[in-house]
């Protein structure tokens, strides 16, 4: 397991000239959460890595991405806390990833009511926790390419945003726009990069996240994306 300084050597490495100190980052975290098997994984990894990932198994903990995205001139580094959805795999981190959260990123899957009827106990467990209408949330119903098994309807989906004052966002993390056959799925199916870019343009303004604020003994697994593949590294903040 990696250090916290072995972890901030990497941070900096993405810093393109080497004789100049890294310009001050603004880092942002985002938690992803909702019921096991509704694609958190798939679609942080879209979002990062720019594709679908061939593979996944149910996340253990919290697995942990970040990407630096330019808004308006400025770089700042998203943080994705990609949680697990299995009880029995998450609730022992729990109370780590709700602290100095920056946005919230509610997951269903369309073709499954089950995960759609379980929001109302992932919204009362932010609340559990603090989190409260300050903090940006939206909410994303994925798997829109399986559209012969979609369960889910836009219109019920939509009332239950509004009821809770967040905006919906329908794609799917395998294919974010079409069918395969180049036909645009659902009518309006959203980009997996747009959803978190939205995110991330609301919370430009707000007070970020740094390095050194992560919460004491928290361990976390780093995967940042890149054209080959990608890279992980668990660390522990002893900060
Ligand atoms: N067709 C389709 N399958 C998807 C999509 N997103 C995810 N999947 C599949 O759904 C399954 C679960 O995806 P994950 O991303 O691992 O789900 P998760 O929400 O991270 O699950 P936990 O880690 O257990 O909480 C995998 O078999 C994925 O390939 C999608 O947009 N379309
Ligand atoms: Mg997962």
């Amino acid at each position: 397991m990696a250090s916290v300084e072995s972890s901030m050597e990497f941070t900096s490495s993405l810093t393109v000239s080497s004789h100049l100190p890294p310009p001050r980052t603004r880092i942002f975290k985002i938690i992803v959460i909702g019921d096991s098997g509704v694609g958190k994984t798939c679609l942080t990894y879209r979002f990062c890595a720019g594709k679908f990932p061939e593979k996944t198994e149910a996340t253990i903990g919290v697995d942990f991405r970040e990407k630096l995205i330019e808004i308006d001139g400025e770089t700042i580094k998203v943080q994705l806390w990609d949680t697990a959805g299995q009880e029995r795999f998450r609730k022992s981190m729990v109370q780590h990833y709700y602290r100095n959260v920056h946005a919230v990123v509610f997951v269903y899957d369309v073709t499954s009511a089950a995960s759609f009827r379980s929001l109302p106990t992932w919204i009362e467990e932010c609340k559990q926790h603090a989190l409260g209408q300050e903090v940006p949330r939206i909410l994303v119903g994925n798997k829109c390419d399986l559209q012969n098994s979609v369960q889910v309807g836009t219109d019920l989906a939509q009332q239950f945003a509004d009821a809770h004052s967040m905006p919906l966002f329908e794609t799917s993390a395998k294919n974010p726009s079409s069918d395969g056959r180049g036909v645009s799925i659902r009518g309006s199916s959203d980009h997996v990069e747009a959803i978190f870019m939205t995110v991330a343009h609301k919370l430009k303004s707000q007070k970020p996240l740094i390095l050194s604020q992560l919460p004491r003994g928290d361990t976390v697994t780093l995967i940042r994306g890149r054209d080959e593949g990608e890279e992980k590294v668990s660390w522990t903040c002893s900060c």
